[in-house]
């Protein structure tokens, strides 16, 4: 089992005051930022590129940089983000026309891979890729915007992904990204998601740590007190 990961997605958060809110973050007790890049093109918004990924390494985040990739084509921004300190990079297969070959490229550049499944793109995607990947993000919202509410069906898909991963006796984290908040984040636990991205619930409240900890505490009711 893989060690329980909180990822606060920066795309909530203050941007006039970006590596303060990070270090705030990570001082609350997240493990990894979740850093969604948007190109007004493969979704309806626009947000940030390499240079804010380097800007955060250069003002002193030593930890995990989640890059979420919804641009088209992918890539092209692959080598500038492993340029730019990311850690892993997770991109949509709809976004890219050799899904198989991305995956290597984001390797080849020393990242862990990730591929992302839209609410309605189907499992079947991850058939011949699935042992290629370290990561596999679940979409809980359609992609493009923050601050939606998690569409429950996405729950059933979390525990078919989860029968694959342990069917597959790889170590590959399971990612979900959308409308997780307090109250739902201990039934994504228990549906198999061990890696929580969550962005409107915890940087709009003022006390970042007192969200991440009540989140932790769910998800360890469900899956034991594993941290990363
Ligand atoms: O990828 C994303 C949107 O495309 C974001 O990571 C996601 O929406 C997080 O925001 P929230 O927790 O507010 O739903
Ligand atoms: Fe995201």
């Amino acid at each position: 089992m893989q060690p329980t990961v909180i990822a606060p997605s920066i795309l909530s958060a203050n941007f006039a005051r970006l590596g303060e809110e990070v270090d705030a973050v990570l001082a609350a007790g997240a493990d990894w930022v979740h850093f969604d890049v948007m190109d007004n093109h493969y979704v309806p918004n626009l947000t940030i590129g390499p240079l804010v990924c380097e800007a955060l390494r250069k003002h002193g985040v030593t930890a995990p940089i989640d890059v979420h990739l919804m641009v088209e084509p992918v890539d092209r921004i692959v080598p500038d983000f492993a340029k730019a300190g990311a850690s892993l990079i997770s991109f949509h297969p709809e976004a890219s026309k050799h899904v198989h070959r991305t995956i290597q490229l984001i390797k080849a550049e020393g990242c862990q891979a990730g591929l992302v499944l839209n609410p309605a793109t189907p499992v079947d995607v991850l058939d011949y890729v699935l042992d290629e990947l370290d990561l596999v993000l679940l979409m809980s919202v359609n992609p493009g915007f923050g601050g939606q509410a998690f569409i429950p069906s996405t729950l059933d898909k979390l525990r078919r992904v989860r029968e694959r991963i342990d069917a597959s006796g790889r170590s590959i984290r399971l990612e979900i990204d959308g409308g997780v908040k307090p109250d739902n984040i201990g039934e994504i636990a228990a549906a198999g998601a061990d890696t929580f991205v969550a962005g409107s619930a915890i940087f709009g409240q003022p006390d970042y740590a007192a969200v991440v900890d009540r989140m932790r505490a769910e998800v360890d009711a469900v899956r034991g007190q594993r941290r990363a």
